[in-house]
């Protein structure tokens, strides 16, 4: 199902349990503004090479608009939207004051050089530096970008403004990251998780994971889940996917994963089909890749008893329909993922103040805001009798909603 009629889907769902005025439904569904660009860049051997660059604006009844640029062949604007929509009820589930954005260039990084890259993040910036601002709009890294990213629209934002760390998060820690910031969203994955063990009376050590995607979120969450005795069974990216049923060695597959741009060839596990790692035999599956990945096709062949979403809606409604049945109980990517846009906001924070924590207290607070955000999801459930993915929703949706109205409809 497209990215966007499945989030549109999950909200319209969210808006009925919370009786909404269908007036402002409507106005909390159309985007606050929706940017498309061209971007042309000189490649590394003179030829000319054109991409179209997006920024989703969805909402900032809240507070500054917030959410991660993307690079990847399969960034549209669907789903771009999409993704701005899911930022502005993660940012309200977390209770961080901020909006919800999303961008994204139609590109295939791994074939691009460092030079071509960095010449097509000052383009794109150009092209929507008014558009963006530390009390307007504020990128971050996704998929295909990452400090150096957000390094380079730094330096070029800051050209047009004056010197404005605070234009993006996610930064280099030279200029101005937070400490904690690169591994903050399996950081969440790893307190989410545990939140939600613990109402079943479990914990991590002893659970078998199968974890698909292995870039920044699926590398820490792997990594954190190992040292709390977590076993992880099975690890796939776009090169490929391994098994090990006695748990695989971690540090051993991120040396090999650094060295060798992929889990493929790595040793330490038995080689499978990629396409099979959701169907593995475990007890938490973690996508944290793609998105509409569990879907109908294959929902009914997954083995798990929990599905934490580290990625953006991994799971089509379709798929939660069969699953419900089924008795898995997912944790929803607007809860589960939100650790990283909370560092985010703290290092926004730290920007603003000009003052820098130590990890400690980064780690320290997030888990604070996971475990409120957990309790606060569970309440919504109980209040509305419905799964967590519509507890998230509500709760997100209907705190968006309510700071809608409080800033009133005048013109
Ligand atoms: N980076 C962040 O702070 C946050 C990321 N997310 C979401 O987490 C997911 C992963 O993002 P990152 O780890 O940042 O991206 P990344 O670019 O660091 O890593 C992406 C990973 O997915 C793998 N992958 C790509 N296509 C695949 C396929 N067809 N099958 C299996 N694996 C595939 C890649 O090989 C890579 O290992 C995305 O859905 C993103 O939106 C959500 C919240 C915050
Ligand atoms: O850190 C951020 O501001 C945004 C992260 C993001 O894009 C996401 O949560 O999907």
């Amino acid at each position: 199902m497209n990215a966007l009629v499945a989030t549109n889907r999950n909200f319209k769902l969210a808006a009925r349990l919370l009786g909404l005025d269908s007036k402002l439904e409507r106005s909390l569904l159309i985007p606050f503004r929706e940017i498309k660009v061209e971007c042309t860049i000189p490649k590394d051997d003179g030829t000319l090479a054109s991409f179209v660059g997006f920024r989703i604006q969805h909402d900032n009844a809240r507070g500054p608009m917030k959410g991660g640029i993307r690079y990847h062949p399969e960034v549209d604007p669907d789903e771009v939207n999409a993704l701005a929509q899911l930022m502005t009820w993660k940012t309200a589930v977390a209770n961080i004051p901020y909006g919800g954005a999303k961008g994204g260039i139609g590109c295939s990084p791994g074939d691009l050089s460092v030079s071509e890259l960095e010449r097509l993040t000052r383009v794109f910036t150009q092209k929507i530096h008014d558009l963006i601002g530390i009390h307007a709009d504020v990128p971050a890294p996704d998929m295909g970008t990452g400090p150096q990213t957000m390094a380079w629209i730094l330096d070029e934002y800051s050209k047009f403004h004056g010197y404005s760390p605070a234009v993006v998060t996610g930064k280099p820690i030279d200029l101005g990251g937070s400490l904690g910031r690169d591994a903050a969203t399996g950081r969440g994955v790893l307190f989410a998780t545990e939140a939600l063990l613990n109402e079943h009376g479990k914990t991590i050590a002893g659970q078998r994971f199968a974890i698909q995607g292995f870039g920044n979120v699926g590398s820490w969450a792997a990594q954190l889940i190992t040292e709390k005795g977590g076993k992880i069974v099975a690890v796939s990216d776009v090169t490929g996917a391994i098994k090990n049923t006695n748990g695989i060695d971690i540090p051993s597959l991120l040396k090999h994963a650094k060295e060798h741009r992929g889990v493929k060839g790595f040793h330490g596990g038995d080689p499978i089909d990629p396409n099979s790692i959701l169907v593995e035999d475990c007890d938490i599956l973690i996508p944290a890749a793609l998105g509409g990945v569990i879907n109908r096709e294959n929902a009914n062949d997954i083995k798990a008893k929990f599905i934490v979403e580290a990625a953006n809606h991994p799971t089509d409604p379709e798929a939660d329909e069969i699953l419900s049945k089924k008795g898995v109980v997912i944790l929803p990517d607007i809860y589960a993922n939100s650790g990283g846009v909370t560092v985010s906001y703290f290092e926004w924070v730290q920007n603003i103040q000009g003052f820098m924590w130590e990890e400690e207290k980064v780690n320290h607070e997030l888990k604070t805001y996971m475990t409120k955000g957990f309790k606060d999801v569970k309440e919504m459930c109980q209040t509305h009798n419905c799964d967590l993915r519509m507890g998230a929703f509500t709760l997100g949706v209907n705190r968006v909603a309510r700071a809608t109205v409080l800033r009133g409809w005048e013109a």
